[in-house]
């Protein structure tokens, strides 16, 4: 047995058991995504579990990020990209021109492979996002940028330096101030890609520990190149390889019973 396929063994079942009757929070249905001329997503239909970790993995370039990016349409920024087929967020098409992007990101919040705190104090990183949309009495918006840190785990350490720049904190409290950022915004869904890879050991172990507590209120999706870490706090899995999806199920049966030779190779290190 690679070395892999041990580190990854001792990790599974340490994550709560999937939850194969949570309703479906988001829905793929024959998602094709393109940039320019190349396609990179190919007919690829999958449902997220609400409340549950769900991890894509796959070798570099099979898409995993991409089809993170489609569930907040971050992509239409970019006017060479595109997606069709259908992503029902609570069985409303996303995709649809119709859907008002900016109320969509607020309610996908997406948290990125290197921390990327804005140039402004902890409480305004937090306040920013709920001041463009509310208008609230001081006192409530100090009430929910304590919530917001409390539920990241970062309110112990941040509590008396609110005040001070968020660029100071060190890169795991950044990783966790954007994800009270994104939280603040009362999302349903949070997009993780690789948010701890920029990290040490103890940083992405908090990280991975507070993943586990989110997931009693939000839907979570998860990029990540590290299979021990899919085993450790994901309730289901993906495995992606050139655009297509190759198999999904919870993650237990993944790891221990895949029934695609792909998969089986991918998590035993044999490729990728
Ligand atoms: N901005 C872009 N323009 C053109 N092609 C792109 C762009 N971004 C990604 N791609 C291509 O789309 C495919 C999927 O890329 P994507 O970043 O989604 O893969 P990934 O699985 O997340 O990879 P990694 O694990 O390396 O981050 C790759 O072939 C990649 O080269």
């Amino acid at each position: 047995m690679s070395q892999i396929a041990l580190n990854t063994s001792s990790a599974i079942g340490s994550a709560a058991a999937a939850d194969v009757d949570a309703p479906i929070r988001i829905a793929v249905r024959n998602l094709n995504f393109h940039y320019g001329d190349a396609i990179a997503l190919k007919n690829v239909s999958l449902n997220f579990h609400d409340r549950q970790v769900t991890a894509l993995i796959g070798p570099s370039g099979c898409g995993k990020s991409t089809l993170l990016r489609t569930f907040n349409r971050i992509y239409s920024l970019y006017p060479e990209q595109r997606a069709d087929g259908e992503i029902l967020l609570d069985g409303q098409n996303v995709l649809s021109p119709s859907v008002d992007v900016n109320e969509l990101r607020a309610r996908v919040g997406m948290v990125f492979q290197k921390p990327t705190p804005f140039p402004m104090s902890i409480y305004d990183n937090i306040a920013f996002g709920i001041r463009l949309y509310e208008n609230l009495p001081k006192s409530e918006l100090d009430g929910r940028v304590e919530e917001a840190l409390k539920k990241a785990a970062l309110w112990n350490e941040a509590k008396d330096k609110l005040r001070q720049s968020g660029m100071g904190l060190s890169g795991g409290q950044q990783q966790r101030l954007c994800i009270a950022r994104t939280i603040a915004q009362n999302p349903e869904v949070i997009l993780l890609d690789e948010p701890t890879s920029a990290l040490d050991p103890i940083s992405t172990g908090k990280i991975e520990e507070l993943i586990e507590h989110l997931r009693e209120e939000f839907t979570i999706v998860i990029v990540t190149h590290n299979m021990q870490q899919a085993a450790r706090i994901s309730q289901f899995t993906a495995f992606m390889y050139l655009g297509e999806l190759v198999e999904f199920g919870p993650t237990n049966k993944m790891f221990m019973t895949p029934t695609k030779k792909q998969t089986q190779d991918y998590i035993t290190g044999r490729f990728g």
